[in-house]
Protein backbone atom coordinates (compact mmCIF):
# COMPACT_ATOMS: atom_id res chain seq x y z
CA UNK A 1 0.00 0.00 0.00
CA UNK A 2 1.41 3.37 -1.04
CA UNK A 3 1.94 5.84 2.05
CA UNK A 4 0.73 9.23 2.40
CA UNK A 5 3.67 10.72 1.34
CA UNK A 6 3.53 8.62 -2.28
CA UNK A 7 -0.33 9.56 -2.42
CA UNK A 8 0.85 13.13 -1.78
CA UNK A 9 3.10 13.19 -4.67
CA UNK A 10 1.02 11.35 -7.00
CA UNK A 11 -1.75 14.49 -6.24
CA UNK A 12 0.60 16.57 -6.79
CA UNK A 13 1.77 15.70 -10.08
CA UNK A 14 -1.97 15.88 -10.76
CA UNK A 15 -2.22 19.32 -9.84
CA UNK A 16 1.03 20.05 -12.06
CA UNK A 17 -1.10 18.98 -15.00
CA UNK A 18 -4.86 20.29 -14.13
CA UNK A 19 -3.29 24.07 -13.81
CA UNK A 20 -1.14 23.22 -17.63
CA UNK A 21 -4.36 22.22 -19.20
CA UNK A 22 -6.54 25.28 -16.79
CA UNK A 23 -3.53 27.34 -18.35
CA UNK A 24 -4.02 26.01 -21.52
CA UNK A 25 -7.85 26.81 -21.09
CA UNK A 26 -7.41 30.60 -20.12
CA UNK A 27 -5.05 31.33 -22.98
CA UNK A 28 -8.51 30.43 -25.52
CA UNK A 29 -10.95 32.33 -23.04
CA UNK A 30 -8.51 35.31 -23.93
CA UNK A 31 -9.02 35.01 -26.92
CA UNK A 32 -13.03 34.58 -26.91
CA UNK A 33 -12.85 37.41 -24.91
CA UNK A 34 -10.89 39.70 -27.05
CA UNK A 35 -13.58 38.51 -29.96
CA UNK A 36 -16.56 39.22 -27.89
CA UNK A 37 -14.83 43.15 -26.95
CA UNK A 38 -14.46 43.32 -30.36
CA UNK A 39 -18.05 42.61 -31.25
CA UNK A 40 -19.25 44.32 -28.60
CA UNK A 41 -20.97 41.41 -27.26
CA UNK A 42 -21.40 40.34 -23.26
CA UNK A 43 -18.95 38.01 -21.20
CA UNK A 44 -21.45 35.78 -19.53
CA UNK A 45 -23.22 32.73 -20.92
CA UNK A 46 -25.18 31.06 -18.18
CA UNK A 47 -26.15 28.76 -21.17
CA UNK A 48 -23.29 28.00 -22.19
CA UNK A 49 -21.82 27.06 -18.88
CA UNK A 50 -24.69 24.95 -18.35
CA UNK A 51 -24.22 22.94 -21.74
CA UNK A 52 -20.52 22.58 -20.47
CA UNK A 53 -21.58 21.29 -16.73
CA UNK A 54 -24.27 18.81 -18.72
CA UNK A 55 -21.80 17.55 -20.68
CA UNK A 56 -19.06 16.77 -18.27
CA UNK A 57 -21.56 15.07 -15.93
CA UNK A 58 -23.08 12.40 -18.79
CA UNK A 59 -19.09 11.33 -19.30
CA UNK A 60 -17.14 8.78 -16.62
CA UNK A 61 -17.14 11.33 -13.43
CA UNK A 62 -15.94 8.14 -11.01
CA UNK A 63 -16.70 9.41 -7.33
CA UNK A 64 -17.56 13.12 -8.68
CA UNK A 65 -21.40 14.18 -8.57
CA UNK A 66 -23.02 16.47 -10.90
CA UNK A 67 -23.16 18.88 -7.98
CA UNK A 68 -19.66 18.63 -7.64
CA UNK A 69 -18.52 18.82 -11.03
CA UNK A 70 -20.59 22.07 -11.27
CA UNK A 71 -18.83 23.69 -8.13
CA UNK A 72 -15.47 23.21 -9.28
CA UNK A 73 -16.63 24.18 -13.07
CA UNK A 74 -18.72 27.29 -11.86
CA UNK A 75 -15.30 28.02 -9.93
CA UNK A 76 -13.59 27.80 -13.30
CA UNK A 77 -16.13 30.05 -15.52
CA UNK A 78 -15.94 32.73 -12.74
CA UNK A 79 -12.32 33.15 -13.26
CA UNK A 80 -12.59 33.01 -16.63
CA UNK A 81 -15.37 35.67 -17.04
CA UNK A 82 -13.18 37.89 -14.98
CA UNK A 83 -9.92 37.40 -17.75
CA UNK A 84 -12.42 38.45 -20.38
CA UNK A 85 -13.37 41.49 -18.65
CA UNK A 86 -13.44 42.04 -14.73
CA UNK A 87 -17.02 42.58 -14.25
CA UNK A 88 -18.79 43.79 -10.90
CA UNK A 89 -21.84 42.24 -9.52
CA UNK A 90 -23.85 44.06 -6.81
CA UNK A 91 -26.66 41.88 -4.52
CA UNK A 92 -29.09 42.90 -2.22
CA UNK A 93 -27.15 42.46 1.05
CA UNK A 94 -25.73 42.79 3.33
CA UNK A 95 -23.04 39.85 2.79
CA UNK A 96 -24.19 36.66 4.02
CA UNK A 97 -27.75 37.30 2.77
CA UNK A 98 -28.84 34.46 0.47
CA UNK A 99 -28.93 36.46 -2.28
CA UNK A 100 -25.11 36.92 -1.36
CA UNK A 101 -25.12 33.23 -1.53
CA UNK A 102 -27.31 32.81 -5.04
CA UNK A 103 -24.80 35.31 -6.35
CA UNK A 104 -21.37 33.39 -5.19
CA UNK A 105 -23.49 29.97 -6.80
CA UNK A 106 -23.70 31.61 -9.79
CA UNK A 107 -20.33 33.66 -10.05
CA UNK A 108 -17.86 31.92 -8.24
CA UNK A 109 -15.89 32.97 -5.23
CA UNK A 110 -13.59 35.25 -7.19
CA UNK A 111 -15.46 38.04 -8.56
CA UNK A 112 -15.91 41.32 -7.72
CA UNK A 113 -19.16 41.83 -5.54
CA UNK A 114 -20.87 44.97 -4.16
CA UNK A 115 -23.23 44.09 -1.46
CA UNK A 116 -26.23 46.63 -1.42
CA UNK A 117 -28.82 47.75 1.27
CA UNK A 118 -32.32 47.18 -1.23
CA UNK A 119 -33.60 45.94 -4.41
CA UNK A 120 -33.58 49.43 -5.83
CA UNK A 121 -29.92 50.20 -4.86
CA UNK A 122 -29.29 46.80 -7.23
CA UNK A 123 -31.05 48.28 -10.09
CA UNK A 124 -29.76 51.59 -9.97
CA UNK A 125 -25.95 50.03 -9.71
CA UNK A 126 -26.77 48.04 -12.79
CA UNK A 127 -28.29 51.14 -14.73
CA UNK A 128 -25.63 53.58 -13.92
CA UNK A 129 -22.86 51.29 -14.69
CA UNK A 130 -21.37 50.38 -11.30
CA UNK A 131 -22.15 47.05 -11.77
CA UNK A 132 -22.57 44.57 -14.54
CA UNK A 133 -24.76 42.16 -13.48
CA UNK A 134 -27.10 42.98 -10.65
CA UNK A 135 -28.54 39.69 -8.26
CA UNK A 136 -32.31 39.78 -6.71
CA UNK A 137 -34.48 37.71 -5.19
CA UNK A 138 -38.45 37.28 -7.08
CA UNK A 139 -40.14 34.62 -5.61
CA UNK A 140 -40.31 32.04 -2.57
CA UNK A 141 -41.99 29.21 -3.01
CA UNK A 142 -43.56 29.41 1.03
CA UNK A 143 -44.08 33.15 1.06
CA UNK A 144 -44.74 34.22 -2.92
CA UNK A 145 -43.09 36.71 -5.07
CA UNK A 146 -41.19 39.95 -4.34
CA UNK A 147 -42.87 42.83 -4.62
CA UNK A 148 -40.23 45.38 -5.06
CA UNK A 149 -38.43 43.36 -7.81
CA UNK A 150 -41.69 43.00 -9.63
CA UNK A 151 -42.65 46.62 -9.99
CA UNK A 152 -38.54 47.57 -10.21
CA UNK A 153 -38.55 45.15 -13.46
CA UNK A 154 -41.66 46.68 -14.94
CA UNK A 155 -40.64 50.17 -14.03
CA UNK A 156 -36.91 50.57 -15.17
CA UNK A 157 -35.37 49.47 -18.81
CA UNK A 158 -33.17 46.30 -17.37
CA UNK A 159 -33.36 42.78 -18.79
CA UNK A 160 -33.51 39.47 -16.79
CA UNK A 161 -30.97 37.31 -18.31
CA UNK A 162 -30.63 34.31 -16.02
CA UNK A 163 -32.51 32.54 -12.93
CA UNK A 164 -31.12 31.39 -10.00
CA UNK A 165 -32.84 28.37 -7.32
CA UNK A 166 -31.49 27.76 -4.57
CA UNK A 167 -32.56 25.97 -1.46
CA UNK A 168 -33.03 28.08 1.77
CA UNK A 169 -31.65 26.71 4.59
CA UNK A 170 -31.24 27.73 8.40
CA UNK A 171 -28.62 26.49 10.71
CA UNK A 172 -28.10 26.87 14.02
CA UNK A 173 -24.51 28.47 14.59
CA UNK A 174 -22.82 29.41 17.64
CA UNK A 175 -19.41 29.71 19.42
CA UNK A 176 -20.86 27.87 22.60
CA UNK A 177 -20.02 23.36 22.32
CA UNK A 178 -23.68 22.76 23.21
CA UNK A 179 -27.13 24.10 23.10
CA UNK A 180 -27.65 24.01 27.19
CA UNK A 181 -24.99 27.08 27.37
CA UNK A 182 -26.90 29.31 24.58
CA UNK A 183 -28.91 32.24 26.63
CA UNK A 184 -30.30 33.84 23.22
CA UNK A 185 -30.61 33.27 19.87
CA UNK A 186 -30.20 35.69 17.33
CA UNK A 187 -31.92 36.00 13.80
CA UNK A 188 -34.73 37.69 11.02
CA UNK A 189 -38.54 37.24 12.01
CA UNK A 190 -38.83 35.25 8.83
CA UNK A 191 -36.25 32.51 9.95
CA UNK A 192 -37.83 32.61 13.36
CA UNK A 193 -41.52 31.70 11.35
CA UNK A 194 -39.15 29.24 9.27
CA UNK A 195 -37.91 27.41 12.06
CA UNK A 196 -40.86 26.96 14.22
CA UNK A 197 -40.25 23.18 14.66
CA UNK A 198 -36.47 23.02 15.73
CA UNK A 199 -37.40 25.88 18.16
CA UNK A 200 -40.45 24.40 19.55
CA UNK A 201 -38.35 20.90 19.84
CA UNK A 202 -35.45 22.58 21.92
CA UNK A 203 -36.30 25.59 22.90
CA UNK A 204 -40.36 25.72 23.77
CA UNK A 205 -39.68 26.64 27.32
CA UNK A 206 -37.39 29.73 26.75
CA UNK A 207 -38.54 33.24 27.42
CA UNK A 208 -39.81 35.50 24.97
CA UNK A 209 -36.47 37.85 25.26
CA UNK A 210 -34.81 34.38 24.40
CA UNK A 211 -34.90 35.34 20.76
CA UNK A 212 -33.75 38.36 19.92
CA UNK A 213 -34.94 40.02 16.31
CA UNK A 214 -32.61 41.57 14.57
CA UNK A 215 -32.42 43.08 10.08
CA UNK A 216 -30.65 40.50 8.50
CA UNK A 217 -29.70 36.49 9.42
CA UNK A 218 -26.00 37.69 8.57
CA UNK A 219 -26.24 40.51 11.32
CA UNK A 220 -27.75 37.67 13.47
CA UNK A 221 -24.50 35.56 12.65
CA UNK A 222 -22.40 38.62 13.19
CA UNK A 223 -23.98 39.34 17.12
CA UNK A 224 -23.53 35.76 17.73
CA UNK A 225 -20.02 35.68 17.27
CA UNK A 226 -19.36 39.18 19.17
CA UNK A 227 -22.02 37.82 21.62
CA UNK A 228 -20.92 35.40 24.78
CA UNK A 229 -23.80 32.34 24.92
CA UNK A 230 -25.01 33.32 21.99
CA UNK A 231 -26.35 31.61 18.85
CA UNK A 232 -27.99 32.63 15.59
CA UNK A 233 -30.19 31.25 13.50
CA UNK A 234 -28.80 32.12 10.11
CA UNK A 235 -27.43 30.78 6.79
CA UNK A 236 -24.85 29.22 6.00
CA UNK A 237 -22.81 31.24 3.59
CA UNK A 238 -23.30 33.95 7.06
CA UNK A 239 -22.38 31.52 9.68
CA UNK A 240 -18.88 30.50 7.26
CA UNK A 241 -18.31 34.60 6.91
CA UNK A 242 -18.55 35.16 10.64
CA UNK A 243 -16.52 31.90 10.98
CA UNK A 244 -19.34 30.85 13.43
CA UNK A 245 -19.41 27.00 14.09
CA UNK A 246 -22.42 25.61 12.78
CA UNK A 247 -24.62 23.08 15.68
CA UNK A 248 -27.55 22.22 13.67
CA UNK A 249 -27.94 22.17 9.88
CA UNK A 250 -30.90 22.19 7.79
CA UNK A 251 -33.34 23.42 10.39
CA UNK A 252 -35.67 24.67 8.82
CA UNK A 253 -39.33 23.49 9.03
CA UNK A 254 -39.35 22.56 4.85
CA UNK A 255 -37.35 20.87 3.21
CA UNK A 256 -39.24 22.41 -0.15
CA UNK A 257 -38.41 26.38 0.47
CA UNK A 258 -36.89 27.24 -2.08
CA UNK A 259 -36.13 30.87 -3.03
CA UNK A 260 -35.97 32.00 -6.99
CA UNK A 261 -33.39 35.01 -7.56
CA UNK A 262 -32.92 36.61 -11.51
CA UNK A 263 -29.75 38.02 -12.43
CA UNK A 264 -30.50 41.40 -14.56
CA UNK A 265 -28.49 43.40 -17.06
CA UNK A 266 -28.62 46.21 -18.99
CA UNK A 267 -28.27 44.25 -22.04
CA UNK A 268 -30.36 41.32 -23.12
CA UNK A 269 -29.17 37.96 -23.17
CA UNK A 270 -30.54 36.26 -25.79
CA UNK A 271 -30.00 32.48 -26.42
CA UNK A 272 -31.92 29.23 -27.63
CA UNK A 273 -31.95 26.47 -25.38
CA UNK A 274 -33.85 23.44 -25.15
CA UNK A 275 -35.84 25.01 -21.88
CA UNK A 276 -36.44 28.60 -21.87
CA UNK A 277 -38.93 31.26 -19.76
CA UNK A 278 -39.76 34.65 -21.18
CA UNK A 279 -40.84 37.10 -18.19
CA UNK A 280 -43.28 39.91 -19.77
CA UNK A 281 -45.58 42.85 -18.12
CA UNK A 282 -48.46 43.12 -19.51
CA UNK A 283 -50.75 46.53 -19.10
CA UNK A 284 -54.23 45.58 -20.92
CA UNK A 285 -55.47 48.48 -22.85
CA UNK A 286 -59.13 47.45 -22.93
CA UNK A 287 -59.41 46.33 -19.34
CA UNK A 288 -62.97 48.22 -18.63
CA UNK A 289 -64.40 45.75 -21.15
CA UNK A 290 -65.43 42.15 -20.37
CA UNK A 291 -63.01 39.23 -21.27
CA UNK A 292 -60.06 41.56 -21.63
CA UNK A 293 -58.12 39.55 -19.93
CA UNK A 294 -59.82 36.31 -21.37
CA UNK A 295 -58.85 37.46 -24.70
CA UNK A 296 -54.83 37.66 -23.70
CA UNK A 297 -55.30 34.21 -22.51
CA UNK A 298 -56.64 33.15 -26.00
CA UNK A 299 -54.02 34.77 -27.54
CA UNK A 300 -51.06 32.71 -25.84
CA UNK A 301 -53.24 29.93 -26.48
CA UNK A 302 -53.85 30.48 -29.93
CA UNK A 303 -50.19 30.34 -30.65
CA UNK A 304 -49.77 27.49 -28.08
CA UNK A 305 -47.93 29.07 -25.24
CA UNK A 306 -47.81 27.44 -21.89
CA UNK A 307 -48.20 29.90 -19.58
CA UNK A 308 -46.41 29.26 -16.27
CA UNK A 309 -47.58 31.93 -13.88
CA UNK A 310 -49.42 34.81 -13.86
CA UNK A 311 -49.03 37.89 -10.61
CA UNK A 312 -51.39 40.83 -10.86
CA UNK A 313 -49.74 44.22 -9.25
CA UNK A 314 -51.33 47.70 -8.78
CA UNK A 315 -50.80 49.99 -11.14
CA UNK A 316 -49.15 52.98 -9.43
CA UNK A 317 -48.90 55.54 -12.11
CA UNK A 318 -52.85 56.15 -11.67
CA UNK A 319 -55.45 56.78 -9.22
CA UNK A 320 -57.89 54.19 -10.18
CA UNK A 321 -57.88 50.91 -9.08
CA UNK A 322 -55.91 49.24 -11.92
CA UNK A 323 -53.60 46.35 -12.28
CA UNK A 324 -50.42 45.19 -14.64
CA UNK A 325 -49.71 41.20 -14.74
CA UNK A 326 -46.66 39.67 -14.09
CA UNK A 327 -46.53 36.92 -16.72
CA UNK A 328 -44.20 34.07 -17.28
CA UNK A 329 -44.14 31.50 -20.38
CA UNK A 330 -42.43 29.15 -21.87
CA UNK A 331 -40.71 29.73 -24.76
CA UNK A 332 -38.14 32.38 -26.06
CA UNK A 333 -38.00 36.10 -27.65
CA UNK A 334 -35.89 34.66 -30.76
CA UNK A 335 -39.11 31.82 -30.91
CA UNK A 336 -41.94 32.61 -33.64
CA UNK A 337 -44.83 31.95 -31.86
CA UNK A 338 -43.23 34.70 -28.62
CA UNK A 339 -42.69 36.91 -32.10
CA UNK A 340 -46.15 37.17 -32.52
CA UNK A 341 -47.31 37.74 -29.54
CA UNK A 342 -45.08 40.57 -28.72
CA UNK A 343 -45.90 42.42 -32.40
CA UNK A 344 -49.41 41.50 -31.73
CA UNK A 345 -49.44 43.16 -28.17
CA UNK A 346 -46.72 45.69 -28.76
CA UNK A 347 -48.54 48.42 -27.31
CA UNK A 348 -49.59 45.85 -23.86
CA UNK A 349 -46.37 44.42 -23.37
CA UNK A 350 -42.97 45.01 -21.80
CA UNK A 351 -40.66 42.08 -22.29
CA UNK A 352 -38.69 41.61 -19.17
CA UNK A 353 -36.33 39.16 -20.33
CA UNK A 354 -35.59 35.19 -21.34
CA UNK A 355 -33.59 32.99 -19.97
CA UNK A 356 -32.83 29.27 -19.08
CA UNK A 357 -36.25 28.20 -17.29
CA UNK A 358 -34.76 26.33 -14.00
CA UNK A 359 -37.79 25.49 -12.11
C1 LIG B 1 -15.40 31.49 -22.55
C2 LIG B 1 -16.63 32.00 -22.62
O1 LIG B 1 -17.10 32.98 -21.71
C3 LIG B 1 -17.66 32.66 -20.43
C4 LIG B 1 -16.86 31.63 -19.78
C5 LIG B 1 -17.10 30.30 -20.07
C6 LIG B 1 -16.08 29.25 -19.79
O2 LIG B 1 -15.20 29.50 -18.97
O3 LIG B 1 -16.14 28.17 -20.40
C7 LIG B 1 -18.33 29.94 -20.66
C8 LIG B 1 -19.30 30.85 -20.97
C9 LIG B 1 -19.13 32.28 -20.66
O4 LIG B 1 -19.92 32.63 -19.54
C10 LIG B 1 -17.58 31.59 -23.68
O5 LIG B 1 -18.54 32.34 -23.94
O6 LIG B 1 -17.39 30.52 -24.28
Amino acid sequence: MKSIQQLRESIDSIDDSILKLLVKRMEFVEEIGRLKRENNTVIYHPDREKEIVDRLASKYTGKLSKAAIEAIFLEIFGVSRNLELPEIISFLGPEGSFTHQAAESRFGAVADYISLPSIRSVFDSVETGRAKYGVVPIENNQEGMVKETMDLLNERNLFIISEIIIPVNFCLASKENSIHQIQKIYSKDIAFQQCKGFLQDYFSHKPEDFFVQVDSTSKAAKLAVEDTKAAALCSHIAAKIYSLPILFDNIQDSEANQTRFFIISKVENLKKTDKDKTSLAIKLKHDDKPGALLSLLKDFEDVQINLLKIESRPQKDTHEFKFWFFIDIEGNKLDDNVQQILNKRKDEIIFLGSYMNLC
